[in-house]
Protein backbone atom coordinates (compact mmCIF):
# COMPACT_ATOMS: atom_id res chain seq x y z
CA UNK A 1 0.00 0.00 0.00
CA UNK A 2 1.23 3.68 -0.98
CA UNK A 3 1.71 5.90 1.88
CA UNK A 4 1.54 10.11 2.46
CA UNK A 5 5.33 10.61 1.57
CA UNK A 6 5.63 8.21 -1.89
CA UNK A 7 2.05 10.05 -2.85
CA UNK A 8 3.74 13.68 -2.36
CA UNK A 9 7.30 11.97 -4.12
CA UNK A 10 4.86 10.48 -7.01
CA UNK A 11 3.24 14.10 -7.15
CA UNK A 12 6.27 15.86 -7.56
CA UNK A 13 7.84 13.43 -9.90
CA UNK A 14 5.05 14.44 -12.45
CA UNK A 15 5.74 18.29 -11.71
CA UNK A 16 7.86 19.09 -15.21
CA UNK A 17 8.81 23.05 -14.18
CA UNK A 18 12.71 24.44 -14.22
CA UNK A 19 11.67 26.15 -10.56
CA UNK A 20 14.21 24.83 -7.93
CA UNK A 21 13.22 21.46 -5.76
CA UNK A 22 12.76 24.18 -2.84
CA UNK A 23 10.06 25.70 -4.72
CA UNK A 24 8.07 22.73 -6.02
CA UNK A 25 7.89 21.12 -2.81
CA UNK A 26 6.52 24.02 -1.60
CA UNK A 27 3.55 24.14 -4.42
CA UNK A 28 3.04 20.74 -3.62
CA UNK A 29 2.92 20.76 0.26
CA UNK A 30 -0.08 23.68 -0.48
CA UNK A 31 -1.80 21.69 -2.77
CA UNK A 32 -1.98 18.35 -0.34
CA UNK A 33 -2.88 20.88 2.29
CA UNK A 34 -5.96 21.88 0.43
CA UNK A 35 -6.87 18.31 -1.92
CA UNK A 36 -5.62 15.90 1.12
CA UNK A 37 -5.84 17.95 3.88
CA UNK A 38 -2.18 16.55 5.05
CA UNK A 39 0.38 18.53 6.60
CA UNK A 40 4.22 18.75 6.22
CA UNK A 41 4.19 16.35 9.31
CA UNK A 42 1.57 14.11 7.94
CA UNK A 43 3.39 13.69 4.71
CA UNK A 44 6.75 12.59 5.94
CA UNK A 45 5.35 10.94 8.74
CA UNK A 46 4.47 8.48 5.93
CA UNK A 47 1.29 7.48 6.74
CA UNK A 48 -1.13 4.49 4.58
CA UNK A 49 -2.19 6.69 2.13
CA UNK A 50 -5.26 4.96 0.09
CA UNK A 51 -6.79 7.22 -2.43
CA UNK A 52 -10.00 7.29 -4.25
CA UNK A 53 -9.99 7.39 -8.02
CA UNK A 54 -11.47 11.16 -8.13
CA UNK A 55 -8.19 12.27 -5.86
CA UNK A 56 -5.97 11.02 -8.12
CA UNK A 57 -7.49 12.52 -10.96
CA UNK A 58 -7.61 15.53 -9.61
CA UNK A 59 -4.01 15.39 -8.44
CA UNK A 60 -2.61 14.47 -11.94
CA UNK A 61 -4.91 17.42 -12.97
CA UNK A 62 -3.50 20.06 -11.08
CA UNK A 63 -0.35 18.47 -12.01
CA UNK A 64 -1.39 19.21 -15.28
CA UNK A 65 -1.64 23.18 -14.71
CA UNK A 66 1.48 23.71 -13.04
CA UNK A 67 3.17 22.44 -15.74
CA UNK A 68 1.56 24.89 -18.30
CA UNK A 69 2.45 27.39 -15.72
CA UNK A 70 -0.83 28.50 -14.06
CA UNK A 71 -0.03 30.12 -10.82
CA UNK A 72 -0.91 27.74 -7.74
CA UNK A 73 -3.11 30.21 -6.04
CA UNK A 74 -5.43 30.22 -9.07
CA UNK A 75 -5.19 26.79 -9.44
CA UNK A 76 -6.33 26.35 -5.66
CA UNK A 77 -8.60 29.58 -5.51
CA UNK A 78 -6.76 31.05 -3.09
CA UNK A 79 -4.31 32.92 -1.37
CA UNK A 80 -2.64 33.90 1.64
CA UNK A 81 -2.56 37.76 2.66
CA UNK A 82 -1.52 39.54 6.10
CA UNK A 83 -2.02 35.57 7.60
CA UNK A 84 -5.61 35.28 6.42
CA UNK A 85 -6.76 33.55 3.11
CA UNK A 86 -8.65 34.96 0.10
CA UNK A 87 -10.54 33.57 -2.50
CA UNK A 88 -9.01 34.82 -5.67
CA UNK A 89 -9.34 33.50 -9.39
CA UNK A 90 -8.84 34.88 -13.21
CA UNK A 91 -10.36 37.93 -12.23
CA UNK A 92 -8.09 39.52 -9.73
CA UNK A 93 -4.56 39.93 -8.89
CA UNK A 94 -2.82 37.33 -6.44
CA UNK A 95 -2.43 39.30 -3.44
CA UNK A 96 1.52 40.08 -2.96
CA UNK A 97 3.10 39.91 0.09
CA UNK A 98 5.07 43.37 -0.51
CA UNK A 99 1.55 44.35 -0.02
CA UNK A 100 1.19 44.11 3.53
CA UNK A 101 3.52 46.63 4.02
CA UNK A 102 0.56 49.16 3.28
CA UNK A 103 -1.23 47.95 5.82
CA UNK A 104 1.43 48.34 8.71
CA UNK A 105 1.77 51.83 7.33
CA UNK A 106 -1.89 52.46 7.15
CA UNK A 107 -2.56 50.51 11.24
CA UNK A 108 0.59 52.77 12.41
CA UNK A 109 -0.91 55.81 10.59
CA UNK A 110 -4.14 54.82 12.17
CA UNK A 111 -3.13 55.07 15.88
CA UNK A 112 -2.96 58.61 15.17
CA UNK A 113 -6.55 58.73 15.64
CA UNK A 114 -7.57 58.70 19.15
CA UNK A 115 -10.88 60.10 18.95
CA UNK A 116 -12.67 59.37 16.10
CA UNK A 117 -12.75 56.05 13.72
CA UNK A 118 -11.03 56.94 10.42
CA UNK A 119 -12.93 56.39 6.99
CA UNK A 120 -10.74 54.51 4.82
CA UNK A 121 -10.68 54.11 0.81
CA UNK A 122 -8.83 51.28 -1.15
CA UNK A 123 -9.06 52.19 -5.21
CA UNK A 124 -8.71 49.33 -7.24
CA UNK A 125 -9.31 46.60 -4.64
CA UNK A 126 -8.55 43.44 -6.56
CA UNK A 127 -9.67 40.46 -4.37
CA UNK A 128 -10.64 42.67 -1.79
CA UNK A 129 -7.23 42.13 0.36
CA UNK A 130 -6.79 45.39 1.66
CA UNK A 131 -9.51 46.29 2.75
CA UNK A 132 -11.20 43.00 4.29
CA UNK A 133 -7.37 43.15 5.91
CA UNK A 134 -8.10 46.60 7.12
CA UNK A 135 -11.56 46.15 8.50
CA UNK A 136 -9.94 42.88 10.90
CA UNK A 137 -7.05 44.83 11.89
CA UNK A 138 -9.25 47.57 12.80
CA UNK A 139 -12.85 46.89 13.73
CA UNK A 140 -13.56 50.58 14.09
CA UNK A 141 -12.36 52.05 10.70
CA UNK A 142 -15.27 52.23 8.45
CA UNK A 143 -13.65 51.23 4.91
CA UNK A 144 -14.82 51.22 1.40
CA UNK A 145 -13.28 49.95 -1.78
CA UNK A 146 -13.86 50.28 -5.14
CA UNK A 147 -12.54 48.79 -8.88
CA UNK A 148 -13.84 49.07 -12.10
CA UNK A 149 -14.22 45.69 -12.54
CA UNK A 150 -17.45 43.94 -11.76
CA UNK A 151 -15.82 40.15 -11.40
CA UNK A 152 -12.99 41.72 -9.26
CA UNK A 153 -15.66 42.94 -6.68
CA UNK A 154 -17.89 39.77 -6.83
CA UNK A 155 -14.99 38.30 -5.30
CA UNK A 156 -13.51 41.04 -3.12
CA UNK A 157 -17.82 41.03 -1.95
CA UNK A 158 -17.15 36.91 -1.12
CA UNK A 159 -14.25 37.76 0.73
CA UNK A 160 -15.71 40.33 3.00
CA UNK A 161 -18.43 37.72 3.23
CA UNK A 162 -16.56 34.96 4.16
CA UNK A 163 -14.13 36.83 6.47
CA UNK A 164 -16.92 38.67 8.24
CA UNK A 165 -15.39 42.18 7.43
CA UNK A 166 -17.75 44.76 6.75
CA UNK A 167 -16.92 46.71 3.64
CA UNK A 168 -18.98 49.15 1.28
CA UNK A 169 -18.05 47.94 -2.14
CA UNK A 170 -18.61 50.58 -5.36
CA UNK A 171 -17.32 49.97 -8.80
CA UNK A 172 -15.95 52.90 -10.06
CA UNK A 173 -13.59 53.98 -12.93
CA UNK A 174 -10.66 56.43 -10.74
CA UNK A 175 -9.57 57.78 -14.13
CA UNK A 176 -12.75 59.32 -15.39
CA UNK A 177 -15.00 59.49 -11.87
CA UNK A 178 -14.25 61.51 -8.50
CA UNK A 179 -14.44 60.00 -5.38
CA UNK A 180 -18.29 59.89 -4.54
CA UNK A 181 -17.28 59.92 -0.49
CA UNK A 182 -17.79 62.72 2.20
CA UNK A 183 -14.19 63.41 4.44
CA UNK A 184 -11.79 60.36 4.48
CA UNK A 185 -8.41 60.08 6.88
CA UNK A 186 -7.22 57.45 4.27
CA UNK A 187 -6.77 56.59 0.70
CA UNK A 188 -4.65 53.31 -0.31
CA UNK A 189 -4.20 52.10 -3.78
CA UNK A 190 -1.83 49.23 -5.48
CA UNK A 191 -2.93 50.69 -8.88
CA UNK A 192 -1.98 48.78 -12.12
CA UNK A 193 1.66 50.18 -12.58
CA UNK A 194 3.77 47.87 -15.14
CA UNK A 195 4.83 49.72 -18.64
CA UNK A 196 3.52 47.37 -21.58
CA UNK A 197 7.31 47.37 -22.51
CA UNK A 198 7.93 46.14 -18.79
CA UNK A 199 5.21 42.79 -19.74
CA UNK A 200 7.47 41.29 -21.78
CA UNK A 201 10.24 40.54 -19.65
CA UNK A 202 7.45 39.10 -17.16
CA UNK A 203 7.45 35.51 -16.16
CA UNK A 204 4.66 33.32 -18.11
CA UNK A 205 2.69 32.51 -15.29
CA UNK A 206 2.28 36.30 -14.27
CA UNK A 207 1.33 37.45 -18.39
CA UNK A 208 -0.80 34.49 -19.47
CA UNK A 209 -2.93 34.61 -16.18
CA UNK A 210 -3.07 37.49 -14.66
CA UNK A 211 -5.57 40.24 -15.37
CA UNK A 212 -3.90 42.39 -17.62
CA UNK A 213 -6.32 45.34 -16.52
CA UNK A 214 -5.18 44.94 -13.03
CA UNK A 215 -1.40 45.02 -14.07
CA UNK A 216 -0.73 47.38 -17.15
CA UNK A 217 -0.49 51.15 -18.23
CA UNK A 218 0.85 52.62 -21.61
CA UNK A 219 4.20 53.23 -22.10
CA UNK A 220 4.05 57.05 -22.45
CA UNK A 221 1.71 57.08 -19.48
CA UNK A 222 2.94 55.05 -17.00
CA UNK A 223 1.93 56.91 -14.37
CA UNK A 224 -1.57 57.83 -15.20
CA UNK A 225 -3.73 56.23 -12.23
CA UNK A 226 -1.28 58.28 -9.16
CA UNK A 227 -2.08 61.17 -11.18
CA UNK A 228 -5.81 60.73 -11.16
CA UNK A 229 -5.57 59.67 -7.54
CA UNK A 230 -3.17 61.86 -6.34
CA UNK A 231 -5.98 64.88 -7.79
CA UNK A 232 -9.01 63.36 -6.64
CA UNK A 233 -7.53 61.92 -3.11
CA UNK A 234 -6.50 65.15 -2.08
CA UNK A 235 -9.93 66.88 -2.02
CA UNK A 236 -11.62 64.26 -0.19
CA UNK A 237 -9.16 63.32 2.73
CA UNK A 238 -9.86 65.49 5.80
CA UNK A 239 -6.07 67.77 7.20
CA UNK A 240 -3.84 65.46 8.27
CA UNK A 241 -5.08 62.76 5.67
CA UNK A 242 -3.09 59.92 4.46
CA UNK A 243 -2.59 59.35 0.52
CA UNK A 244 -0.41 55.98 0.38
CA UNK A 245 0.21 53.49 -2.52
CA UNK A 246 2.67 50.70 -3.69
CA UNK A 247 4.38 52.04 -6.83
CA UNK A 248 6.84 49.99 -9.77
CA UNK A 249 10.30 50.55 -8.56
CA UNK A 250 11.09 52.61 -11.52
CA UNK A 251 9.12 55.27 -10.77
CA UNK A 252 9.51 56.06 -7.12
CA UNK A 253 10.71 60.09 -7.67
CA UNK A 254 8.21 60.46 -9.85
CA UNK A 255 5.21 59.09 -8.15
CA UNK A 256 6.48 61.54 -5.33
CA UNK A 257 6.90 64.48 -7.13
CA UNK A 258 3.02 64.10 -8.49
CA UNK A 259 2.14 63.75 -4.55
CA UNK A 260 4.19 67.67 -4.08
CA UNK A 261 2.60 69.23 -7.26
CA UNK A 262 -1.12 68.13 -5.85
CA UNK A 263 -0.15 69.63 -2.15
CA UNK A 264 0.92 66.87 -0.07
CA UNK A 265 3.30 66.91 2.57
CA UNK A 266 5.72 65.03 4.18
CA UNK A 267 6.15 62.69 0.94
CA UNK A 268 8.34 60.24 1.49
CA UNK A 269 9.33 57.27 -0.40
CA UNK A 270 9.71 53.95 1.47
CA UNK A 271 11.66 50.75 0.61
CA UNK A 272 10.50 46.96 0.42
CA UNK A 273 12.88 44.47 1.89
CA UNK A 274 14.17 43.93 -1.12
CA UNK A 275 15.65 47.54 -0.92
CA UNK A 276 13.39 48.59 -3.77
CA UNK A 277 11.21 51.82 -3.86
CA UNK A 278 7.87 50.06 -2.86
CA UNK A 279 5.92 52.87 -1.40
CA UNK A 280 4.90 56.59 -1.25
CA UNK A 281 3.00 58.36 0.66
CA UNK A 282 2.04 61.76 1.82
CA UNK A 283 -0.09 64.03 3.93
CA UNK A 284 -2.38 66.21 3.17
C1 LIG B 1 -2.58 45.88 -9.15
S1 LIG B 1 -4.28 45.42 -8.96
C2 LIG B 1 -4.41 45.53 -7.18
C3 LIG B 1 -5.42 44.61 -6.59
C4 LIG B 1 -5.40 44.58 -5.04
N1 LIG B 1 -5.61 45.90 -4.49
C5 LIG B 1 -4.10 44.00 -4.52
O1 LIG B 1 -3.28 44.78 -4.00
O2 LIG B 1 -3.87 42.79 -4.64
C6 LIG B 1 -5.09 46.85 -9.57
C7 LIG B 1 -6.63 46.85 -9.55
O3 LIG B 1 -7.08 48.08 -10.14
C8 LIG B 1 -8.25 47.82 -10.90
N2 LIG B 1 -8.43 48.88 -11.91
C9 LIG B 1 -7.90 48.94 -13.17
N3 LIG B 1 -8.30 50.07 -13.78
C10 LIG B 1 -9.06 50.75 -12.88
C11 LIG B 1 -9.77 52.00 -12.93
N4 LIG B 1 -9.73 52.77 -14.02
N5 LIG B 1 -10.47 52.39 -11.84
C12 LIG B 1 -10.51 51.60 -10.72
N6 LIG B 1 -9.87 50.41 -10.62
C13 LIG B 1 -9.15 49.99 -11.68
C14 LIG B 1 -8.04 46.44 -11.48
O4 LIG B 1 -9.26 45.84 -11.84
C15 LIG B 1 -7.30 45.73 -10.33
O5 LIG B 1 -8.20 45.05 -9.51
Amino acid sequence: MKNSKTVFQDFIANITLKESTDEIRSIAYLVFAKILRLDRTDILAAKPLALDQEQEKELYTIAQRINKHEPIQYILGEAEFFGRMFKVNSAVLIPRPETEYLIHEILHHTNLYKNHAPHILDIGTGSGCIPVTIKKELPEASVTATDISTEALAIAKENALMLNASVEFLQHDILTQNIPLGRLDVVVSNPPYIAQTEGALMNRNVLQYEPHLALFVPDDDALKFYKAIAVKAYEVLNDGGLLIVEINERFGHETAAIFKANHFHDVAIMKDLDGKDRIVKGIV
